[in-house]
């Protein structure tokens, strides 16, 4: 159905041993939406991400994307089916150029074959061409064209984190996950980060959901916020709510959101 969340999280959970790292997570994300996932340390909000993506299979409810149950997915099934993400710790193929890590990612969606590649047959040149032009075109979107030939290594950190995003979108998702794509940048760096997610979000008709620990930056692009404590959710709803949600107030914004508003 046309207005089927795109994504549906119901009653999820996951232990780990003794602990239940997430449990009764319930989430809904509609085409388009630009959600915020937040919670102190040790919440569960990387874990709810692994969850989405298949790195771990939920030990209770299930997750529908696009109206399909995906939970039990590999990860590489969950791309496939339109969910890309990037991680807390960058992931990047270090020894590869910048180019080649948004190629590897755009490698899977490429019409010619393995086959064709092997045999160096014409289908194979006219797929690496074209993998080329929109690999480079993913650079220019995040500025990063002129490096393209540098190792991920070499690039400073703020760079490394938005070839991270270019990589994730590489793969065409219809869902984008950034687990706090912020972290480690400077204001200006964050500043232009988010309205680089803002376009992105428009220019390829995304949804995304974002784990973040700068409030005023979640405050300010998010159309809704989940608010995670201990594994289970505390609150959802807009900015706004969430500011003023005492429990959430209690749980983790405490006095500097409290001062903010007074
Ligand atoms: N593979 C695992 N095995 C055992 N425990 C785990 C595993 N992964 C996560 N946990 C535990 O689950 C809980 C939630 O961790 P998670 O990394 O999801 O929190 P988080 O909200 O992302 O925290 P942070 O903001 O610090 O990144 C923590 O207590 C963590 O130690």
């Amino acid at each position: 159905m046309v207005n089927d969340p795109l994504l549906q999280v119901k009653g999820v959970g996951i232990q780990f041993g003794g602990l239940k790292a997430v449990s009764n997570f319930n989430l809904k994300i509609n085409q388009g939406e630009l959600i915020g996932l937040i919670g102190p340390n040790g919440a569960g909000k990387t874990t709810s991400f692994n969850l989405l993506t298949g790195v771990y299979a939920p030990t209770e409810g299930e997750i529908l994307f696009d109206g399909k149950r995906i939970n039990g997915l590999p990860p590489f099934k969950v791309t496939q089916r339109g969910i890309s993400r990037t991680f807390q710790n960058i992931r990047l193929f270090n020894e590869l150029s910048v180019i080649d890590n948004v190629k590897v990612a755009y490698h899977s969606l490429a019409k010619h074959s393995v086959l064709s590649s092997i045999l160096r047959l014409p289908s194979h040149f006219s797929g690496e061409k074209e993998m080329e032009k929109k690999a480079m075109e993913f650079l220019k979107i995040f500025e990063l064209d002129k490096y393209k030939d540098e190792d991920a290594k070499n690039l400073p950190y703020g760079k490394q984190r938005r070839l991270e995003i270019a990589r994730a979108l590489a793969a065409a998702p219809r869902l984008l996950l950034l687990d706090e794509p912020a972290a480690g940048m400077n204001p200006q760096e964050t500043k232009d980060l988010m309205e680089l997610i803002a376009f992105v979000r428009k220019e390829f008709n995304l949804s995304i959901l974002l784990i973040e620990h700068d409030m005023n930056l979640v405050m300010g692009i998010c159309e809704r916020i989940y608010v995670l404590d201990h594994g289970v959710l505390l609150a959802e709803g807009t900015p706004e709510e969430i500011r003023n949600n005492p429990k959430v107030i209690e749980a983790y914004l405490g006095e500097e959101v409290h001062d903010e508003h007074a």
